[in-house]
């Protein structure tokens, strides 16, 4: 259905790992902030009705003027975000208009999340009620000790990378922020709040290259895979 689905774009951390004195999601990827890209995914999907973004705090009045510098119409609130995560997600998905069922979580430092991933993400969160962007993982996984010494190796056919968007029916993400602000549990990801509720979340298959910006080296890879889009879209 169109514009169905509500999106929360949270870009309210501080990107200690990046290093930088701006926060990484405001990086100019060819002259355009990372946030800005990653917005512009969302906004070109019918499937999208709105955008909120959660801005750290202070950081508002910017993200408005960006949206509209960059005309970007979906987004129809700014909220400021908290200390983790998940407090910025739970801040975003309060301001999502009384309409919107359907909702989207995704980091503003993925900017390469392509439409076709977040179909299908949007497919299985439809049919299962929950649903998350995930890759099967390259490497041996190995749990190590205290001591750096190896404790287990889990079976690498069960075991996935977890990216953004993740993607729930409404009444369901936020009965789960609730219960885990309650019970002051704070997980790294959307999912874990759900999984605590014992619901089952789906694993849609996303692509490598849906990257979250992190670290400094990043920054050159992230360049690359803009470079590829870019020639793609035009058709070179
Ligand atoms: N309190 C927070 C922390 C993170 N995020 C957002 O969640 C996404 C994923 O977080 P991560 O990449 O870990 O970002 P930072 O917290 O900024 O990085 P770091 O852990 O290196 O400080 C980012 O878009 C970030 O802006 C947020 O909205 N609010
Ligand atoms: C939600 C997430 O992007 C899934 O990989 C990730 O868990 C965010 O975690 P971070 O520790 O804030 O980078």
């Amino acid at each position: 259905m169109v514009g169905k689905w509500g999106v929360v774009l949270v870009a309210a951390g501080r990107g200690t790992r990046m290093g930088t004195s701006e926060s990484k999601q405001y990086l100019p990827l060819r002259g355009k902030p990372i946030l800005v890209h990653t917005l512009e995914v969302f906004e070109r999907m019918d499937e999208v009705g709105e955008i909120v973004v959660v801005a750290g705090s202070g950081e508002e009045e910017r993200c408005r003027r960006l949206a509209e510098q960059y005309g970007l119409s979906k987004v129809k609130a700014v909220v400021a975000g908290g200390s983790e995560r998940q407090h910025s997600v739970y801040n975003g998905v309060k301001a999502l208009g009384g309409r919107t069922d359907w909702v989207m979580v995704h980091d503003a430092v993925r900017p390469f999340v392509t439409s076709s991933a977040v179909r299908a993400c949007c497919a299985a969160a439809e049919k299962h009620g929950a649903a998350v962007l995930a890759v099967p993982v390259k490497d041996t996984i190995k749990q190590v000790d205290e001591a750096g010494m190896i404790a287990s190796t889990p079976d690498r056919k069960s075991l996935w990378a977890i990216q953004t968007p993740q993607a729930f029916r409404r009444g369901l993400l936020t009965e789960a922020h609730e219960r885990a602000r309650a019970e002051g549990f704070v997980g790294t990801d959307d999912a874990m709040a759900v999984e605590r509720l014992g619901a089952r979340v789906a694993v849609a298959q996303g692509d490598y290259t849906n990257i979250k910006i992190t670290t400094p080296d990043d920054l050159p890879y992230a360049e690359f895979l803009l470079a590829e889009r870019t020639k793609r879209e035009s058709g070179l």
